[in-house]
């Protein structure tokens, strides 16, 4: 049994459809990256996984249990939601915002003691117990927000872009301790619209855009999937815009565009390659003075992913 499950998921606002029928599988002891550009819906969708967002029509199921509001207490007590915004708090030091977080799931006394150590231990946040929760960085303030959804131990944690906003150390930091907690048997949904971030730390991801699921898979199988194509980077001696124009037009040729100084060429290689390429530009009259084929990389497997061109 899948332990987060969507099953024609679908969200309307107004006109907008926000989700079209979202079938998602995830599996207990997956770390999920959803991954999608702004507005695909990913939120809505941790929204909804998380009681606290009502579908137009579909169903969501977490451990078996379906979302809605029967079991909303019951999927609350098995899930840790991390939204993207961080709340504000004044006034108010780790521990308080720990233990008014603990004495909400009715963890009190010695117990809560042990368990609010434990969670900043994990998070490394111990040294900042004391420390004011309006004072801590954003870095900090993330892993706090991570400790909190830790605290009533839920088997699936919900993550909505932990790691927007941070720098570079506090993204390392963030996904360090994200591998801990997959680590320790959590199931896990994390949302980025950076696919590069999510490639070491995920073993299966998902692309949503316009609320349609586009690719399932793990990220090797994302890689093949779009290398259907190659990149070329090409130059010559002069009339560098004309010879850009002349490539458009070809077959197999999904687009050029300058780019750095030169011309950069998106094919599709079961019908166009650097050879065809070099050939029609010698027969046009442009000297060739480059041409390098580009390996197809994470980044542009999704770009290919997510503008269709792969499907
Ligand atoms: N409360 C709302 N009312 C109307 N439209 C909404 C509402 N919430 C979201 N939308 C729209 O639904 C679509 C999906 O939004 P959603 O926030 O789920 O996307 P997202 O993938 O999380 O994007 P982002 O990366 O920008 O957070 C967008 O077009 C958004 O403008």
């Amino acid at each position: 049994m899948a332990m987060i499950q969507t099953i024609n998921l679908t969200k309307r606002y107004g006109e907008l459809m926000a989700l079209a029928n979202l079938n998602l599988e995830i599996e207990q002891g997956d770390c999920f990256g959803f991954i999608g550009p702004n507005g695909a819906g990913k939120t809505t969708t941790i929204k909804i996984l998380a009681t606290l967002l009502k579908p137009t029509w579909g169903e969501a199921r977490i451990d078996g249990l379906s979302v809605g509001p029967v079991n909303a207490r019951a999927v609350r007590s098995i899930i840790g939601y991390v939204p993207d915004y961080f709340g504000s708090y004044q006034d108010m030091v780790v521990k308080e915002y720990l233990e008014f977080f603990a004495a909400s799931y009715d963890i009190n006394g010695e117990q809560r003691e042990r368990i609010i150590k434990d969670v900043l231990d994990l998070t490394d946040l111990s040294y900042k117990i004391d420390a004011e929760v309006n004072s801590l960085s954003r870095g900090m303030q993330q892993r706090l927000s991570v400790a909190r959804v830790l605290l009533h131990d839920p088997k699936v944690l919900l993550l909505d872009e932990p790691a927007s906003g941070l720098d570079p150390r506090a993204r390392i930091e963030m996904r360090e301790l994200l591998k801990e907690l997959h680590r320790m048997g959590k199931t896990i949904l994390i949302s980025s619209h950076i696919l590069l971030e999510l490639a070491d730390l995920c073993n299966k991801v998902g692309i949503i855009e316009q609320g349609q699921l586009r690719f399932v898979g793990t990220i090797d199988e994302i890689i093949e999937r779009a290398k259907t194509g190659a990149v070329l980077h090409i130059d010559v001696a002069e009339r560098r815009a004309d010879a850009m124009m002349m490539l458009k037009g070809l077959p197999g040729v999904h687009d050029a565009e300058l780019h750095n100084e030169h011309i950069k060429v998106d094919l599709d290689a079961e019908l166009c390659g650097a050879p065809v390429i070099a050939q029609k530009l010698i027969e046009n009259g442009f000297a060739l003075t480059r041409l390098e084929e580009e390996k197809v990389n994470l980044e542009t497997a999704f770009m290919r992913l997510t503008k269709g061109l792969v499907q």
